[in-house]
């Protein structure tokens, strides 16, 4: 059994990118990027204004002496000509400071009489003016390779002002579910020796979330020679190949067997952990295998632990970017730990992490509770509440 650790550093060390693509933004969300986004020019490109008002010479402005609009500034359609002292321009949110004015005076400061406006003594003291490069400067980098396009990295990205991305291929992912007892959801009840089959939509969310297309999933029996065959052909679709269940010792455990006749080499055989112990990772044809264990809570640790990282070093990420883990406090004393490496399923509650109730691999609905995994190494001591632990978001 190899310890968490050595697994994950196969994982660096042997997945590499599938290749870069040029997309349209439009097509960017979730991608990610494999070149750099520098801004073109300066944002704000000219000082603009931060509030709905005027704009006025500050040093020619006193309250309650009336100045003269002499036009009006939009975001979109700025005012084009100077202003003199004694002048005014209506202005918008965003909109260009016309030349000469330094100020905006917020519009309920203002009286406005026909083409002459008047400020209230208290318009001070904000100037609501955002200086040309405050935000970013021509040139700086907004967006670093690495980085998962999400909501708020679209913003900074699409802001850059460039028409396309170059982001990394997305791992194509298949999933086999493997078990006799597996029946699709919503038909399960009607045999009484079947269950519901659920771990595979946890692996494909968790996949798509990862960036990776989910293009096939399927249930399968133990029939060794379907599996072979179902093995084949997803590994001539699919980048990565995930299988659950069959990981075990059984006479009918058959995931890796299945990979056998297309070559399957194996990265590691089984790890350190628990729960999950007996997760694997092996190559055929050119393409990644992936094998969790069917107990649900067991093939969702390990699918948190090693399937993001493998989609994170294919899509060209460090591992340290989906795997961080955060010195956070305990708040209910922790048990020693076995001779396995040990991932605590826990929720975040007001005095900090605490381990859920039912820590069965085999659980479905504690998962619900299970925001964290707090990592033990093998043989700790007890941990006390108030202590801190390593934990990684689940
Ligand atoms: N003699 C031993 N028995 C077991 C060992 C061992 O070392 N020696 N390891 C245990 C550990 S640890 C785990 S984890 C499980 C892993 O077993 P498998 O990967 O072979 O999984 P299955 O036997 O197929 O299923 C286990 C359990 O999970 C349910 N299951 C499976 N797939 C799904 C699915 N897609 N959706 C919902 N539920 C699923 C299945 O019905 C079983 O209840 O082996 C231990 N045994
Ligand atoms: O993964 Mo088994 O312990 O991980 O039930």
């Amino acid at each position: 059994m190899i310890p968490f650790d050595e697994a994950i550093g196969l994982i660096n060390d042997q997945a590499t990118t599938l290749g870069e693509e040029v997309v349209p933004f439009e097509r960017a969300a979730g991608r990610v990027l494999t070149r750099a986004l520098d801004a073109r020019r300066d944002a704000p490109f000219s000082a603009v204004a931060a509030m709905d008002g005027y704009a006025v010479i500050d040093s020619a402005t006193r309250p309650g002496e009336a100045l003269r609009v002499i036009g009006q500034s939009a975001a979109g359609t700025g005012f084009t000509d100077a202003l003199k002292p004694g002048d005014a321009v209506r202005i918008f949110t965003g909109a260009p400071m016309p030349q000469g004015s330094d100020r905006c005076i917020m519009q309920e400061y203002a009286e406005r009489n026909g083409d002459l406006v008047v400020f209230k003594e208290d318009y001070g003291p904000g100037w609501h003016v955002r200086p040309p490069g405050s935000d970013f400067r021509k040139g700086d980098r907004l967006v670093s390779p690495g980085t998962r396009l999400g909501a708020r990295a679209m913003v900074a990205a699409a802001a850059a002002d460039l028409a396309t991305v170059s982001v990394s291929v997305q791992p194509r992912v298949a999933i086999i579910g493997t078990g006799d007892e597996l029946m699709v959801p919503g038909t399960a009840y009607t045999r009484a020796d079947a269950i519901a089959e659920s771990v595979t939509y946890g692996v494909a969310a968790m996949a798509a979330a990862s960036g990776a297309e989910v293009i096939e999933r399927a249930l399968a029996s133990d029939d060794l020679p379907a599996l072979e065959d179902l093995a084949g052909t997803m590994l001539s679709c699919a980048d990565v190949v995930i299988v659950t269940g069959g990981a075990s010792v059984g006479e009918r455990d058959f995931a890796k067997p299945m990979f056998a006749p297309h070559g399957l080499e194996l990265v590691f055989a089984k790890a350190a952990i628990k729960p999950g112990k007996p997760v694997w990772l092996g190559r055929a044809k050119g393409k990644w295998v992936l094998g969790l264990p069917g107990n649900p809570t067991s093939a969702m640790v390990t699918a948190r632990l090693f399937l993001m990282p493998l989609l994170a070093r294919l899509q060209g990420q460090s591992i340290a970017e989906v795997n961080c883990w955060r010195k956070m406090v305990l708040a209910e004393e922790l048990p020693t730990t076995g001779g396995r490496e040990t991932f605590i399923r826990a929720s975040w509650e007001k005095d900090g992490l605490v381990p859920v109730t039912n820590q069965d691999s085999g659980a479905q609905r504690a998962l619900m509770q299970a925001d964290w995994l707090i990592r033990r190494l093998p043989n700790a001591p007890v941990c006390r509440a108030g202590e801190h632990v390593s934990a990684l978001a689940f």
